[in-house]
């Protein structure tokens, strides 16, 4: 088993290769949220990623990766599942209102306790199906959620009039372009480098055809 010195190093340096300055506190968050999803996972499968380390990699820096995209000061994570990538945003920049949405009630379960021990402030769960979920808010966040069609379709009617929407993707984004619908536009597709996954990941910003707004 590595050792939360390991994967506090490991993050470490997957932080400063992100090039991100955290709050002082955030690394010690981001690892305690990690042991408290391994150990619910244990039970409850709430994610295909066992290993702690690759738990590093694949949810907490690649969650990570897209902060420096992220704007506004409300945030909706769409089919969070255990909180990805919504609760690292949160613990990595917080400030801001952030509704986690999955329909899944053992995942809200385990995001609400999630909530309550690691004190995330302006944060809250909801199980709904994204269709049915009320509100609007400045950034939208999915990954691992749908189509970008799909996506858009059930829950377009969230983002605001400059609001942007950062679809996180694999390794082919552009397949999926066409099934965009004609009221939002492509406002940039970037290649994200997470350590330890080069050359997999994208990031697809959106936004409302209408709007001037830029990223
Ligand atoms: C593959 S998981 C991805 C979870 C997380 N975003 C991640 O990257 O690990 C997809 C999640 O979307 C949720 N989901 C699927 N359809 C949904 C819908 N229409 N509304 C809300 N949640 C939905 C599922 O319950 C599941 O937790």
């Amino acid at each position: 088993m590595t050792s939360r010195h390991d994967l506090q190093t490991q993050l470490e340096h997957g932080i400063a290769a992100l090039g991100l300055q955290l709050p002082a506190n955030a690394v010690e968050r981001l690892l305690d949220y990690q042991e408290l999803l391994a150990r619910w996972n244990a039970t409850y499968n709430l994610t295909a990623v066992r290993d702690p380390a690759e738990m590093v990699t694949r949810h907490l820096l690649d969650s990570l990766a897209i902060l420096p995209y992220v704007r506004g000061e409300t945030l909706a994570d769409l089919g969070t599942g255990p909180g990805l990538p919504g609760i690292p945003l949160a613990i990595a920049a917080p400030g801001r209102q952030i509704l986690l949405v999955d329909s899944n009630g053992k995942k809200v379960r385990f995001l609400r306790e999630a909530i309550r021990s690691l004190k995330l402030e302006g944060v809250r769960a909801v199980q709904s199906r994204v269709e049915d979920v009320e509100g609007q808010f400045d950034c939208i966040t999915a990954r691992a959620f749908a189509s970008l069609a799909d996506m858009l379709a059930w829950g377009g009617h969230l983002l605001t009039k400059e609001g942007i929407w950062l679809a996180m993707k694999g390794k082919r984004p552009d397949d999926e372009m066409p099934g965009v619908p004609a009221e939002f536009e492509l406002r940039g597709t970037h290649a994200l480098s997470v350590p330890g996954l080069e050359g997999e990941r994208h990031l697809v910003v959106l936004g409302r055809a209408s709007s001037q707004a830029g990223c």
